[in-house]
C-alpha cells in the first residue's frame, strides 16, 4: 500500500495549501529504524510507517545546516521535482514534514544502497552490468527529459540500488525544470559536459553526457576526464580528450557508444532514444532492466 494518495503528496508541496495540511505528516506517522546513512546536512533512517507498514527512508536535515550553507532554496526545488516523477528507475519522494528545527523528506527505501560502493567493491562492472545500468537510466531521463526536468548530477554516488537489483536515480538536488536554457554553474566537475564547465547555455544534452561519463566509469572504474589538477580535468574536458585504455578490455561496440555520447557539440550527441537501439545495448543490456548478476 502506498503511504500517501497522489493528492496528499501534492497539497504537501503545494505553496496554497493550509499548514494543517502540509503538517498532515509527522514524527508520530513513524517507526524509526536503523541508521542508513549520513550525508551533508543530516542522517537518513529506515523508518516504517505505521499505518500501512511501509518502508521508507526518512532523510532528516537540520534547518539551521540548511540556512549556513544557503540551500533552502535547492532543497525546495528538489522536492518540487523529485516529488512529482514517478518511474520505476527513479527514487519516490512521498512527501515531507517539518518541525522547529529539521524537515524530514519520506523517501522511497532502495534496500541494496549505493551504487558507489559496488562500484568500489567490484572496480568496474561487466559490460551486461553496464549496459542493462545505462539502458535503465537512459529511460528514466527520457521520462525526466519528456517532463522538462533535466537532472545535471548523474554519477555512482546519485544512484541507489533497490532491493531486486534495478537503480533508482536520486537526489535532484541540481535539477531544474527548463523552460529556458540554463546557464547555471554547478556539480563536480569530473561529470561535467564542455559547454557546462566553459558557462555557455545548456540543456537536456548535458544529461547525455554524464551519462556517457558514466558509461566509462561503470567499465573502467574511473571517470575519463579524470586528472590530479582540477584544471587538467578541465582542459581535458573542453578538449574532449577521451582515451580507452587497453585494460580492462571493453568491446569496441561499448568504446564506440561512449564516442556518440561524448561528443563536444551537444546537439551532436546521440539521442537517448537511440541510444536505447545501439547495438551494444542491444546485445548487453538485460530486457528486464534488472542485473541479475
Ligand atoms: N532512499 C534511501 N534508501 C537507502 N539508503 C539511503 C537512501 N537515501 C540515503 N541513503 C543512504 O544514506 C546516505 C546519506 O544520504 P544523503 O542523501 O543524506 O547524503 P548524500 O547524498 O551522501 O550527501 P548530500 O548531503 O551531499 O546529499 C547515502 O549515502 C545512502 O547510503
Amino acid at each position: 500500500m502506498a503511504i500517501a494518495t497522489e493528492s496528499q503528496e501534492e497539497h504537501q508541496i503545494s505553496s496554497e495549501s493550509t499548514a494543517a495540511e502540509r503538517l498532515r505528516w509527522t514524527l508520530n506517522d513513524f517507526d524509526i529504524g536503523k541508521p542508513l546513512g549520513r550525508g551533508k546536512f543530516g542522517h537518513v533512517y529506515l523508518a516504517r510507517e505505521k499505518r500501512s507498514n511501509h518502508l521508507v527512508a526518512l532523510k532528516v536535515l537540520f534547518k539551521s545546516q540548511l540556512k549556513q550553507s544557503q540551500v533552502e532554496h535547492q532543497l525546495r526545488r528538489e522536492v518540487e521535482i523529485q516529488s512529482h516523477l514517478r518511474h520505476p528507475n527513479i527514487l519516490r519522494l512521498y512527501g515531507y514534514f517539518y518541525d522547529q528545527k529539521r524537515v524530514y523528506l519520506i523517501l522511497e527505501y532502495a534496500a541494496k544502497g549505493e551504487l558507489y560502493r559496488e562500484l568500489q567493491k567490484s572496480k568496474y562492472f561487466n559490460e551486461r552490468r553496464a549496459a542493462t545500468y545505462v539502458a535503465s537510466l537512459a529511460r528514466a531521463l527520457i521520462y525526466c527529459h519528456g517532463k522538462h526536468v533535466i537532472h545535471r548530477d548523474i554519477k555512482p554516488e546519485n544512484l541507489l540500488v533497490g532491493a531486486q537489483g534495478e537503480l533508482k536515480i536520486a537526489d535532484f538536488g541540481w535539477s531544474v525544470h527548463t523552460f529556458n536554457r540554463r546557464r547555471t554553474m554547478c556539480g563536480t566537475l569530473d561529470y561535467l559536459p564542455p559547454e557546462m564547465v566553459e558557462s555557455v547555455e545548456h540543456d537536456a544534452n548535458v544529461d547525455i553526457w554524464s551519462l556517457g561519463v558514466l558509461c566509462y566509469e561503470f567499465l573502467y572504474g574511473v571517470p575519463p576526464f579524470e586528472a590530479k589538477e582540477h584544471s587538467d580535468t578541465y582542459k581535458r574536458i573542453i578538449q574532449v580528450d577521451l582515451k580507452f585504455p587497453p585494460k580492462p578490455i571493453v568491446s569496441s561496440v561499448a568504446k564506440d557508444l561512449i564516442s556518440q555520447m561524448l561528443v563536444k557539440d551537444s546537439s551532436k550527441r546521440l539521442p537517448l532514444h537511440k541510444l536505447l537501439e545501439h547495438p551494444w545495448i542491444v546485445q548487453y543490456a538485460d530486457p528486464s532492466g534488472v542485473y541479475k548478476g
